[in-house]
């Protein structure tokens, strides 16, 4: 459902104008719609309804403590990359025996707060850190559950940097030698196998790669339970895409059906880890046009949210769409949308055909995954407002930040 849609011509957040969420919060400002996260959501639960699944919603795509909480009063479960995240979930009433902790770098401290959080599993990315968790659970007297996170070097045919189930990628473990390190986290004392878990990327439209990846990891499974390792779940990550521009990203029903179909008289869970698919088009970033500069080869469109707020765009070239708040009848020329940052890669959008006057505002769609999440200071730039709405009920979600706030960390030794 698009809850981002024109009323009057006007642009509005489910029930309310954008433009009255400019004027009262200010830009730039993300604004999220409720509605829409608990509808992807329900979307996501319902389609693995008849099986065992657990929805372990990816908190690096947009991890605000509303959005998480949003999720967890629906019964979601949480996958972390860090111990922050971790913090996140547990600040936002998430609970932590829902959570799994992928990621290849994780310190001890990290395993540590979530032993002690007694999370659902460590998602192991490599030999080193299987001996390191089963050292740091053995010095707690604990037994850390765990999956090996395989490579199953499957092609997500998605933009390179978001790819990482192919061999020459840094995540996983290589498909060929999990077998016998999942026999040797047999015999350790400290840990205890409950799954198998991979993820091949992000922003897949075809369901095939997901196809790929399950039958090369339900063959280990077979593997492992003649060698008389059973396990509880099976985590197949996340990486369903979203429609930016024109892709067309697998309805979730479809992509559900398949799994399940091809899961039929498995007794383990289905543990699924997305992200962009539930966030994604639930979020546009809000921005007010300061100059227009017409130049000799190109007109560019100054906006006051730039590559610190969403480097989406210069990071990956990705589209997102560009639209009017309150669109102008008049004639259309075509824009370079850039910030003010002090990089020529600091653009939101290249070649927009839109008909602009200084003070306009614009919403860059899609705008809900990676954005905020992604964002930095770069040029000492004050992170955006974040703002939920449901219904015709809006609330500030993050506050602004503010400069004093930045510098308040750092130290002038006189
Ligand atoms: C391990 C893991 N799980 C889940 C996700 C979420 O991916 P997506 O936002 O594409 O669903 C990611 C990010 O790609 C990831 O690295
Ligand atoms: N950050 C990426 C996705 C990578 C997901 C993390 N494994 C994006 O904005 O599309």
């Amino acid at each position: 459902m698009n809850v981002f849609t024109p009323k009057g011509g006007e642009l509005y957040a489910e029930a309310v104008p954008l433009a009255q969420i400019a004027q009262q919060f200010s830009t730039p400002t993300y604004v999220y719609s409720q509605t829409a996260l608990q509808e992807a959501y329900r979307e996501f639960d319902e389609g693995f309804a008849g099986i065992d699944h657990l929805i372990c919603y990816a908190v690096k795509a947009n991890s605000n403590l509303a959005v998480l909480n949003t999720f967890a009063k629906m019964g979601a479960g949480f996958d972390i990359v860090s111990g922050g995240e971790l913090a996140r979930v547990i600040a936002a009433g998430g609970d932590p025996g829902k959570v799994v902790f992928s990621g290849i770098g994780k310190a001890a401290a990290e395993m540590r707060q979530a032993l002690e959080a007694g999370i659902l599993c460590f998602n192991i990315e490599s030999e080193s850190e299987l001996e390191r968790l089963n050292k740091v659970a053995g010095e707690m007297g604990k037994v850390a559950p765990i999956s090996l996170r395989v490579n199953p070097d499957v092609d997500a045919k998605t933009h390179p940097y978001i790819s990482t189930g192919l061999k020459n990628n840094k995540f996983g473990v290589a498909y060929d030698s999990a077998f016998a390190l999942y026999q040797r986290a047999a015999s350790m004392p400290n840990v205890s196998i409950h799954g198998v878990d991979c993820h091949i990327g992000s922003q897949l439209t075809e369901i095939d790669p997901f196809l790929a990846a399950l039958e090369r990891v339900l063959a280990l499974v077979d593997r492992l339970a003649a060698a008389g390792i059973s396990i509880r779940h099976l985590d197949l990550g996340g990486g369903v895409g979203i429609c930016y521009r024109d892709e067309t990203p697998p309805e979730i029903a479809v992509y559900a059906a398949k799994l399940k179909e091809r899961l039929k008289g498995r007794s383990f869970k289905l543990l699924l880890e997305p992200g962009r698919a539930l966030v994604g088009n639930a979020g546009v970033l809000l921005t007010r046009v300061e100059y227009l500069k017409h130049g000799e080869a190109k007109n560019f469109a100054i906006v006051d949210a730039a590559m610190n707020d969403l480097m989406r765009p210069a990071l990956y070239d990705a589209w997102h769409d560009i639209l009017a708040v309150e669109p102008r009848i008049g004639t259309n020329e075509i824009f370079e949308i850039v910030g003010p940052v002090c990089e020529s890669g600091d653009f939101l959008g290249h070649d927009r055909e839109l008909c602009l006057e200084e003070g306009d505002l614009l919403a860059v769609m899609s705008a809900g995954a990676y954005g905020m999440s992604m964002s930095s200071n770069y040029n000492t730039r004050t992170r955006a407002a974040e703002v939920m709405v449901n219904g015709n009920d809006v609330k500030l979600v993050r506050k602004r930040e503010t400069v004093e706030g930045l510098l308040a960390g750092e130290i002038v030794y006189k």
